[in-house]
């Protein structure tokens, strides 16, 4: 029997990579429904490609303009929309892979149905992890990793007793600014930022691995989904991004996944689990071609953003909504040219420092609190 699969986020940079899989594997796989943004072009060229029964875009206006050239398949637009194709009764698995806490309610109603959720969308778990466990717990539902960490910290956690674990170790690449100081940073321009040294991503993620952000959000990530205290948690810095991740265990072993920088295999590995499926014209690892891996400690004052994160997860409740609500936001405005990159970090903080924490935030709370951080950030601009 094929897997159904529903995308969110299909136009984006993870979304397209499921769309690869799927198409190598059409035995395996089928898409029955996909969200995206704003991006027709990409939207039209999907559809002729993939015969899906339902899809959702951002405005309604282009939902108005799809549905007439393809009238067979149901159209659905903005928030609503999204739920409707995360939820979409038809599919076993859902990926999602877009943006943002915007993906927080859909992941919550896909899981009431019973939907198995391979998760790439981060921001939803940092903003409410809580909520998403629970709800897969009550709903017997299976949360798999899809970033690329906790697809490996998951690999080799397989078969392993967690009371068995000692620590897990997150690696980061350093971003795009890995060789400059901190006070070389003042200046740097979206183009520089926007240039990752190992990975091809959409471009608040590549901003986030600049500041490091993204390793404070999957230290974060790593927390809920494993359940492991921050105490245990490390972060290594590893230029190549050969090691994805590591687990110690107590009588002091390591299991590591490696390989090549390709996010398809992790995605991949989401869909097929637990079995593993061969990878067409993927690049096979070579240590002898790569000769050395290099390893750093972290430096938490150079990476401020990372400190800000844990220090979020730690304090726990709204904080890591606030921590997160603030990101997105601030870099949505590094990315207008609206802020410096340094104030990345700066607007985030004064958003942490003017929040009061709520401790066990429900739904309503959450939605609420990510609302008026956003706005706290848009009022720092002034
Ligand atoms: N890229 C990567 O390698 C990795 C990404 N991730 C995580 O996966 C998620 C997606 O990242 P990535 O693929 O890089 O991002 P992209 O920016 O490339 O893609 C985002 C997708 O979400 C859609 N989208 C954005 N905002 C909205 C909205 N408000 N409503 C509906 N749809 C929206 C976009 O639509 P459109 O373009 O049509 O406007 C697009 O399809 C993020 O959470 C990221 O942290 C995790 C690990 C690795
Ligand atoms: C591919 C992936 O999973 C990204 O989250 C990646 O980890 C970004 O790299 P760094 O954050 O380590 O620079
Ligand atoms: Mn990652």
């Amino acid at each position: 029997m094929k897997k159904r699969i529903s995308l969110l986020g299909a136009t984006g940079s993870i979304g397209i990579q499921t769309l690869d899989i799927i198409k190598d594997h059409p035995e395996e796989f089928q898409l029955v429904a996909f969200s995206v943004g704003k991006n027709m072009e990409e939207t039209r060229k999907i559809l002729k490609q993939f015969p899906v029964e339902a899809i959702s875009v951002l405005h309604e206006e282009d939902a108005r303009l799809l549905h007439k050239e393809f009238p067979k398949v149901q159209v659905s637009f903005g928030d609503e929309g999204l739920v409707q194709i995360a939820a979409h009764t038809n599919a076993d698995i859902l990926v999602n892979a877009v943006l943002g806490s915007v993906g927080l309610n859909p992941t919550l109603e896909a899981i009431k149905k019973g939907i198995t959720i391979a998760i790439a969308n981060k921001e939803t778990l940092v903003t409410a992890g809580h909520l998403v466990m629970q709800a897969a717990k009550v709903h017997n539902v299976p949360i798999l990793p899809v970033d690329s960490e906790h697809s490996a910290l998951f690999q080799a956690l397989n078969g392993e007793k967690k009371s068995d674990v000692s620590k897990l170790v997150i690696t980061a690449s350093g971003g795009s600014f890995r060789d400059r100081t901190r006070e070389q940073l003042k200046h740097v321009t979206v183009k520089e930022a926007l240039n990752h040294p190992n990975w091809s991503m959409g471009s608040k993620i590549t901003i986030d691995s600049a500041t490091m952000m993204n390793k404070g959000l999957e230290v974060i990530e790593a927390h809920v989904l494993f359940d492991i205290s921050y105490d245990d948690i490390e972060v290594l810095l590893h230029r190549e991004s050969i090691i994805h991740s590591m687990i110690e265990f107590q009588d002091t072993s390591v299991i590591a996944q490696l390989g090549t920088p390709d996010m398809r295999v992790p995605i991949q590995y989401a869909l097929s689990y637990p079995n593993r499926l061969h990878r067409p014209h993927a690049k096979r690892l070579n240590l002898v071609e790569i000769g050395k891996l290099h390893f750093e400690e972290m430096n938490y004052t150079r990476y401020h953003a990372l400190k800000l994160a844990i220090d979020a997860g730690k304090i726990g409740g709204t904080m890591t909504t606030v921590l997160n609500a603030a990101n997105e936001a601030a870099v949505a405005l590094f990315l207008q040219e609206k802020i410096s990159f340094l104030e990345i970090d700066e607007f985030i903080e004064r958003a942490m420092f003017k929040h009061v924490k709520i401790s066990s935030p429900d739904l309503e709370t959450i939605l609420h609190v990510d609302a008026e951080t956003r706005k706290t950030v848009q009022n720092m601009l002034k």
